[in-house]
C-alpha cells in the first residue's frame, strides 16, 4: 500500500484521510480540591489499517485518553470543549449517549487489560458472542452458532464449537482475552483500542496474543490504538508510537525512529528502563521519582523535576512538538529542541508556538 507523501506532518503525521483524529484533547476530573488534567491538550491520528501506540507510565493519561474516545467519561470527568475527536470523518465529541452506543456497537470495538470487564459471568461465550451478532449484525438462530464458532476458531480458540457452551470461568487467562477479541470482531469493527490487552498474561501467551492481533489486522485491514506501559510490547507490534507523561503526548515518531534514535529526555529514560535478560529483582533501572498529578495548568514541562538535563527555562515555559532527528514525522515537546538552536533562540521559539496556540484557542 503506497500512500502520497505529505508536507504538513503535523497537520495529518504523513497519512492522508486517518481513520481517527484526535486534536487538543482535554478531559479532566472536578474532585473536591483539585481539578486533574489526566488528558491535557494531546493531538494524533491513527491510519488506516496501521497500529499505533501509546506508551508511559502508570497514571500517564493512556486510559482515560481511550475512554474519552470511547465516550465513557463520567462525572466528575469531562472532555472539555475545544476538543476535537473524529473518527471515519464523524465528529465524536458532540454525540449522544444513544448515538455513541452504535459507534461502540459497530466501529470501534475495545478490549481492557481485565477480560472481565468485557464477559458476563453468568453467560456461556457463545451465548455472549451470539448476542452481539444478534444486536451488531443482525444475525441469529443457527447462522449466529456457526458465525461465533467461526469466530472463535480465528482467534485460535481450539475445540471451538464445544467451547461455545463453556462459561468464562471455564477459559483460561489467555483464552479469556481471546473470548473477549473474538467477542469484539463479532460486532466487526473497523477500529480496536486495545488497553494493555497482555499485561495481566504470562509472556508466552502475551506474545501469541500480539501475534493474534497482527494477524487479524492483516486479514480485516483494522485499525488498532494500542495502549501500554511497555517499550518492549509497543516495539512489538506499533507502527508509530506516541510517548505520554502526566496527560501530554511528549515524543511522537515511528517506531524505528523512536527506538534508534529517541529524542525526549523521558524517552530515554523509559528506553534505558526496559528489563533485559537479567530478571527485574537485578536487572531493571527505574525513571527517579514517579509521575505527577497533573492538577496544574500545563506552564511548564512536567517532567523537569525527574530530568538531568533540566534548565531554568524547564520551570516556566510550556514546551511544544517541534521537528526532531532526521525524519519528518518525528517531533518532541522539550526545551533542547531544535538542537541546533542557541538556548536563548530555542527557548523563544517554544514561547512563540505557545502563544500562537493560545490565540488559535481564543
Ligand atoms: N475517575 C477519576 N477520577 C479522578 N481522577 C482520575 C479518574 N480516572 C483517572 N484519573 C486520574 O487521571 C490520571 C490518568 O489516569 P489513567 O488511568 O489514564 O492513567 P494510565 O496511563 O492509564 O495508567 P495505568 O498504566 O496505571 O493504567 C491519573 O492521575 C488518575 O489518577
Ligand atoms: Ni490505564
Amino acid at each position: 500500500m503506497s500512500q502520497p507523501q505529505n508536507t504538513t506532518a503535523e497537520a495529518t503525521e504523513g497519512r492522508e484521510d486517518p481513520i481517527l483524529s484526535v486534536r487538543d484533547l482535554q478531559t479532566v476530573f472536578y474532585t473536591d480540591n483539585e481539578t486533574i488534567r489526566a488528558v491535557d491538550s494531546i493531538s494524533f491520528d491513527v491510519g488506516r489499517g496501521e497500529t499505533v501506540g501509546i506508551v508511559g507510565e502508570s497514571g500517564s493519561g493512556k486510559s482515560v485518553t481511550a475512554r474519552s474516545i470511547m465516550g465513557l467519561i463520567e462525572s466528575p470527568g469531562k472532555v472539555l470543549p475545544g476538543s476535537s475527536i473524529s473518527f471515519d470523518g464523524q465528529e465524536l465529541t458532540d454525540l449522544s449517549e444513544k448515538q455513541y452506543q452504535s459507534i461502540r456497537g459497530s466501529g470501534i470495538g475495545m478490549v481492557f487489560q481485565d477480560p472481565q470487564q468485557s464477559l458476563n459471568p453468568v453467560y456461556t461465550v457463545g451465548n455472549q458472542i451470539r448476542e452481539s451478532l444478534a444486536i451488531n449484525r443482525d444475525i441469529t438462530g443457527e447462522k449466529a452458532t456457526t458465525e461465533a464458532t467461526r469466530l472463535l476458531r480465528a482467534v485460535g480458540i481450539p475445540d471451538a464449537k464445544r467451547r461455545l457452551d463453556e462459561y468464562p470461568h471455564e477459559f483460561s487467562g489467555g483464552m479469556r482475552q481471546r473470548a473477549v477479541i473474538a467477542m469484539m470482531l463479532a460486532c466487526d469493527p473497523d477500529f480496536l483500542i486495545c488497553d494493555e490487552p497482555t499485561t495481566a498474561l504470562d509472556v508466552t501467551i502475551q506474545a501469541q496474543i500480539l501475534e493474534l492481533l497482527k494477524e487479524l489486522q492483516e486479514e480485516r485491514g483494522l485499525s488498532i490504538l494500542f495502549i501500554t506501559h511497555d517499550m518492549g510490547v509497543v516495539a512489538d507490534i506499533a507502527n508509530r508510537v506516541n510517548v505520554m507523561y502526566a496527560g501530554q503526548i511528549v515524543e511522537k515518531a515511528t517506531v524505528e525512529d523512536l527506538f534508534a534514535n529517541p529524542q525526549h529526555p523521558y524517552t530515554r529514560a523509559l528506553l534505558r528502563s526496559i528489563p533485559g535478560e537479567h530478571s527485574r529483582a537485578d536487572g531493571l533501572e527505574t525513571i527517579e521519582g514517579q509521575v505527577p498529578t497533573p492538577n496544574e495548568p500545563a506552564d511548564h514541562c512536567r517532567f523537569a523535576p525527574r530530568c538531568s538535563k533540566a534548565f531554568d527555562a524547564c520551570e516556566n515555559v510550556p514546551p511544544q512538538h517541534v521537528p526532531v532527528g532526521d525524519s519528518e514525522d518525528h517531533t518532541a515537546s522539550c526545551l533542547l529542541y531544535p538542537d541546533d538552536l542557541s538556548e536563548t533562540a530555542r527557548v523563544e521559539r517554544h514561547v512563540e508556538r505557545a502563544t500562537e496556540r493560545t490565540e488559535e484557542h481564543s
